[in-house]
């Protein structure tokens, strides 16, 4: 880690009246404040087309911490007078400089170094823009450190994201722009590291030797609520898979860093990306299925398909379920199979890494009318927090009789109210000057390379049978497939009590 001694700062936001700074940003900044994690010198800037005031934009704030249920505790006015709203022209010169002066007041009324993050929260076709105009106009200070915070999604292919990142290393460093994957501020995806390299059980049994595949599944039971007009022109695999389910198969194929430094963990990451074996498009059907839900019933309910959703066209042909088989030809992981998946409408809201261990070569509890069960080690990343080990003990009152058991420690039982959400820790590094749970440019790069070549095949390949999983359910039969013809299953993210074939 980086850490900055000298954190007080302005936070700028763009894009300040939007929903991803209502549901997520206010309320981290304001649990930054009420721990005192955030320095009591900040200033917050909202800046966004429609005319509002301060006032008005500090109801909007105050109204936010209502609906993210959070404990509002005496402090409110105060912590609400550090926020300004300017109505801003992202085009226009004039807006920049009025943000400049704006800023200038707040740095002396609140005794600011002239330290400004610039956070990135509207649509991606301005993050270029922007950015150019704050180095032009002088709103990139020269007193204090500037920092860069890039929402998703960085481009839509190897070479908009190329164009994207060239616009911003124009006006920022590398080192001054902080692209956010809000999977890498879970506590369980930074729980990883830990696991892996905190325990030696575990990072001596940690390679092809012992390891026979990994899962990790990502399902949603959402469907694509109102977002449907975005999301159509994504789908799964730029929504999920080049992102979150990348840096997770990244985290998990890493080989341990020398030292914890930003540098030192985004180098092993880059190392595991770029082992990532490639594919053509030829090659993409054997290793990657897509799936579109249609209608079906979500607990009690029933629910339409994708292609009745707001603002998706009714022949549209984007995949809201994705499942592949990466393969990371080194010599670590060579012939273990990394299985992910990730959808809507899915039969429940979990992420789940499940590491499935090598059977022995002989074991003396194997009877041939019992089905084995391989140990496996379960990192439970969401709604549920923890770790579960699946063993074989013996079944009681039986002799030369084994039967799984389960190992399970619960992250968020412990202190499920001082957990941390992903959005809240990620601005609190980005703040500390701490880039390590932010992506570098190589790992993008090297995520879409491997994800354009299956965009390709998808898109040429237009013979799709849509829809083929049923809303409420876990996906397509294909996906299935894809692991039977390797002899596995996908282990059930549903009910633990479920782990035994
Ligand atoms: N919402 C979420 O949960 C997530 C969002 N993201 C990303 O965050 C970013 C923002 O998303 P979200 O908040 O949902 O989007 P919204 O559409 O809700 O908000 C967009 C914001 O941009 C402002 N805006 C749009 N055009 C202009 C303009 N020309 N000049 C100035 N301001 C403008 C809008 O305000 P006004 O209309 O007042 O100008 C609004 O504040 C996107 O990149 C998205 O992909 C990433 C992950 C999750
Ligand atoms: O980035 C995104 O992530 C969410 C899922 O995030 P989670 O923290 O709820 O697992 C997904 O719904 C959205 O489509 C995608 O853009």
């Amino acid at each position: 880690m980086n850490i900055e001694a000298n954190t007080n700062c302005s936070i700028v936001i763009f894009g300040a009246t939007g929903d991803l700074a209502k549901r997520k940003l206010f309320p981290s900044i304001y649990n930054l404040y009420r721990k005192g994690q955030l320095d009591s010198r900040f200033a917050v800037v909202g800046v966004a087309r429609r005319g509002w005031t301060d006032e008005s934009f500090r109801e909007n704030v105050a109204a936010s911490l209502r609906d993210s249920k959070m404990q509002v505790e005496g402090d409110l006015e105060d912590f609400l007078s550090h926020f300004r709203y300017l109505a801003f022209d992202v085009t226009n010169t004039a807006s920049y400089q009025d943000l400049n002066t704006l800023l200038g007041e707040m740095e002396q009324q609140f005794d600011i170094p002239g330290n400004r993050m610039f956070y990135m929260a509207m649509a991606p076709e301005f993050f270029g823009t922007i950015a150019s105009y704050l180095k032009s106009e002088g709103v990139k200070n020269e007193k204090g450190w500037n920092r860069l915070i890039i929402e998703k999604p960085f481009g839509r292919d190897l070479p908009s994201a190329q164009k994207l990142n060239e616009e911003l290393r124009q006006a920022f460093a590398e080192d001054e722009i902080y692209r956010i994957d809000h999977y890498l501020g879970k506590e369980m995806v930074q729980n990883i590291e830990v696991i892996r390299f905190g325990n030696a059980i575990f990072e001596s049994l940690w390679s092809n030797r012992y390891i026979s595949n990994i899962q990790v599944t990502s399902s949603e039971s959402l469907g694509v609520e109102d977002r449907g007009g975005y999301y159509d022109k994504s789908g799964a695999l730029r929504d999920m898979l080049q992102n979150h389910m990348l840096q997770m198969v990244a985290l998990l194929a890493m080989e341990p860093p020398i030292r914890l430094s930003t540098d030192e963990v985004r180098s092993e990451k880059i190392k595991a990306l770029r082992s990532l074996r490639p594919m053509t498009e030829e090659e993409v059907a054997k290793y990657f299925v897509r799936g579109q839900y249609g209608p079906g019933t979500m607990g009690e309910k029933e629910v339409p398909g994708y292609r009745s959703e707001g603002n998706v066209p009714e022949d549209s042909r984007t995949e809201t379920y994705v499942a592949g088989k990466l393969m990371i030809d080194n010599f670590r992981w060579a012939g273990v199979p990394f299985y992910v998946r990730t959808g809507k409408r899915m039969a429940e809201k979990s992420t789940k890494i499940v590491i499935q261990f090598k059977d022995l070569p002989m074991n003396l509890y194997d009877k041939a009318d019992e089905k084995k069960q391989p140990n496996l080690l379960i990192i439970h990343i969401q709604p549920d927090e923890g770790i579960s080990l699946v063993l074989n003990g013996k079944k009681m009152g039986t002799s030369g009789t084994a039967t799984p058991v389960k190992l399970d420690y619960c992250n968020n039982c412990v202190d499920s109210l001082n957990t941390p959400e992903a959005y809240e820790k990620l601005l609190y590094d980005a703040i500390q000057g701490d880039g390590t749970n932010f992506t570098h440019w190589d790992e993008v790069a090297l995520s879409w390379q491997f994800v354009d070549v299956i965009s390709k095949a998808w898109t040429n390949n237009t013979n799709v049978d849509f829809p083929n999983y049923a809303a409420g359910s876990m996906g397509p039969q294909a996906a299935d497939d894809l692991l039977a013809e390797d002899g596995f299953h996908w282990w059930p993210i549903a009910d633990d009590s479920e782990f035994s074939i």
